[in-house]
């Protein structure tokens, strides 16, 4: 099977007087099931790498194919389609549409889509806001949730369309450490128990040790791709 994600000699450059590279050469695939980090210090370009690879913003370099499918030869249609159905997102600060429910801010992915009734979304949102301990909240509006319920309301959001890659930016950014920590734990389950595969750009290492790989941008340049958590390949003599 293809990986979800390959990269091959990705940039992106904002043509000005002085063109300014926000990613350059980055070499890179990820497969189904992984949990991957993405760190890097502020201006480094995660989160312009993040919006190449969730096809938010195009590449002015190298290729890039998401679940097998070779995105430069796609037009704006298929684009806009393979990121509904394959890519879910979530950012730092929540981004819900504050007039909307939760329940509404969970369907409106689904009927953008088109694929199911109004009625299946609606009960697929219960469903999925349910599932994140979000059953007492459906008719409140963003405002009238705390910031950890909020980010899990985008969680929702983003596995409305039941997408095998989720993509993060900084998700767990402005919470306390509670609700970070509550978060993260349902990032991890997606991975280990639903499938899911996820990178999300954060800037704690200590969060980032706890992932299945980590990825450390320098001026836009990947130069690190470790797995922390791996056993030592080599066994110790003796
Ligand atoms: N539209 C733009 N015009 C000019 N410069 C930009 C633009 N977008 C990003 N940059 C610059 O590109 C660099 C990379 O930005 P990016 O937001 O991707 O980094 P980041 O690693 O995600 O940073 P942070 O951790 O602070 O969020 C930064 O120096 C930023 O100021």
């Amino acid at each position: 099977m293809s990986p979800l994600i390959d990269a091959r000699h990705l940039g992106r450059t904002l043509a000005a007087t002085v063109p300014v590279t926000l990613v350059r050469d980055v070499s890179l695939s990820i497969e189904a099931r992984e949990f991957v980090a993405l760190t890097g210090p502020s201006g480094s370009g995660k989160s312009s790498l993040l919006y190449l690879l969730g096809l938010l913003d195009r590449p002015t370099a190298g290729t890039l194919a998401i679940a097998g499918q070779d995105t430069g030869r796609l037009d704006e249609r298929a684009r806009s389609e393979l990121r509904l159905t394959t890519i879910g997102f979530v950012f730092q600060f929540h981004f819900l549409l504050p007039e909307f429910t939760a329940r509404a801010n969970v369907e409106i992915p689904m009927l953008r889509l088109g694929r199911l009734t109004r009625r299946a979304a609606r009960a697929r949102a219960e469903e999925l806001l349910g599932g994140l301990g979000l059953a007492g909240h459906f008719d409140k509006l963003p405002e009238q949730l705390s910031g950890g319920q909020r980010q899990r309301v985008a969680v929702a959001r983003a596995l409305a369309n039941d997408p095998p890659l989720v993509l993060a930016d900084e998700p767990t950014g402005s919470l306390d450490s509670k609700s970070s920590e509550q978060v993260f734990a349902i990032l991890r389950d997606l991975v280990r128990e639903r499938g899911k595969t996820i990178l999300a750009v954060t800037h704690d290492l200590g969060l980032a040790a706890r992932m299945d790989r980590r990825l450390e941008l320098i001026d836009g340049g990947l130069i690190t791709d470790d797995r922390p958590g791996a056993p030592d390949p080599t066994p110790a003599p003796g």
